[in-house]
């Protein structure tokens, strides 16, 4: 996949099938809308074209109504890449970005990107006006040789709704793991940077890597979570236990993410680690001293296991047939 960064001066060769939106979490009503944009590449001899943004726009209209997001942008590069679309042209999202009308926008999706066709679902709405709606981008586009279409409502439902980001972040919060791997058609996951912390793993036998993640990547509900734990960017993937919380029995913290890789022995300090959520164990607990913690730590270990085992049969299953 082509990556483009927008600028003022952009000039892009070739025409264009595209469709616009933040997309976050890549999950899998966004890829039924690439499926239907390859589809109408092929058919229209079309460059299938992601117009994507750098940040939320409401980080820039409306910071407090902001939700915590699932992807950094890197992540939704990605997660784009594996969909087989052929060029993402990611937008900075700026004030200047957010004035623009649904028709000056257009024009510059005709001018600059070669857009020729637009998808767009019949409630999606862009630009400043948004009293402006399907039936306008359509006339807009008669104007400036652009088609634009609708877009099949998105199939992929759970609990009879359709999937959306913010049904998968509130299934996050939940702790709902199984309903988010059905939505976005894989675990979710997370990437920090391993900071040091108060130093008391080591001294109870459980080492854990502090993760400092991206400030806008959502946390799932607090609690403790059977995870693959990725060290760097291909370093090795190992079974390991995550706790998310306050660490109350140690007297309360700011939120930390703490986990555990099992069988490592290293220095992780300053490196990247990766974690894949693959079941939630419990909520986090107040215990009467260090070791009562220890006990308990013992016992969400074997758990883990457990749940790391299941999951990687299942993966071979799959990837056997
Ligand atoms: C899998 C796991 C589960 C944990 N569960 C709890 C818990 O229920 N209650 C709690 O107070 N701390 C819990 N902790 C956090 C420990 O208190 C924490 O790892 C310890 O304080 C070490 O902190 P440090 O890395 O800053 O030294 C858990 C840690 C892990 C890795
Ligand atoms: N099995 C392991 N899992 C996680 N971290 C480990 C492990 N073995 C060694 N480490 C190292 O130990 C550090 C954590 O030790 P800990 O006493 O919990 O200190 P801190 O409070 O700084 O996190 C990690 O950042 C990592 O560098």
């Amino acid at each position: 996949m082509e990556i483009l960064i927008y600028d003022k001066a952009m000039q892009l060769e070739g025409l264009a099938v595209a469709t616009i939106g933040v997309f976050d979490g890549v999950h899998r009503g966004h890829r039924f809308v690439f499926e239907q944009l390859a589809d109408k590449a092929r058919e229209r001899k079309l460059i299938s074209t992601v117009i994507t943004f750098d940040r939320h726009p409401l980080s820039v209209v409306c910071p407090d109504k902001c939700p915590p997001l699932l992807t950094t942008l890197d992540e939704r590069l990605q997660l784009l890449c594996a969909t087989g679309v052929q060029r993402c042209v990611v937008l900075p999202f700026t004030e200047e970005m957010a004035g623009l009308a649904a028709c000056d926008f257009m024009l510059l999706m005709r001018q600059q990107l070669g857009v020729k066709l637009l998808l767009t679902g019949y409630d999606n709405r862009f630009g400043h006006d948004r009293s402006a709606g399907f039936s306008d981008y359509v006339r807009y586009g008669q104007e400036m040789d652009m088609d634009v279409e609708a877009l099949e409502p998105c199939n992929i439902t759970e609990e009879d709704c359709p999937v959306s980001s913010s049904m998968v972040r509130r299934l996050l919060a939940d702790g709902a793991l199984d309903k988010v791997h059905h939505c976005l058609g894989r675990d979710y996951s997370l990437e920090g940077q391993v900071v040091s912390g108060e130093q008391i793993g080591m001294k109870i036998g459980y080492p854990t890597a502090n993760l400092s993640p991206d400030t806008h990547k959502l946390l799932p509900k607090a609690g403790v979570y059977a995870v693959w734990a990725t060290i760097g960017v291909d370093g090795p993937t190992l079974p390991a236990m995550m706790n998310i919380g306050h660490c109350p029995t140690f007297g309360g913290r700011p939120t930390t993410l703490e986990v555990h890789l099992f069988d490592y022995n290293g220095n992780l300090y300053g490196q990247t680690v990766r974690v894949r959520f693959v079941g939630r164990l419990r909520d986090e607990q107040r215990f009467a001293d260090a070791s009562a913690l220890k006990a308990q730590l013992a016992k969400d270990q074997s758990d883990a296991l457990q749940v790391l085992r299941a999951d990687a049969e299942a993966q071979e299953t799959v990837c056997g047939k």
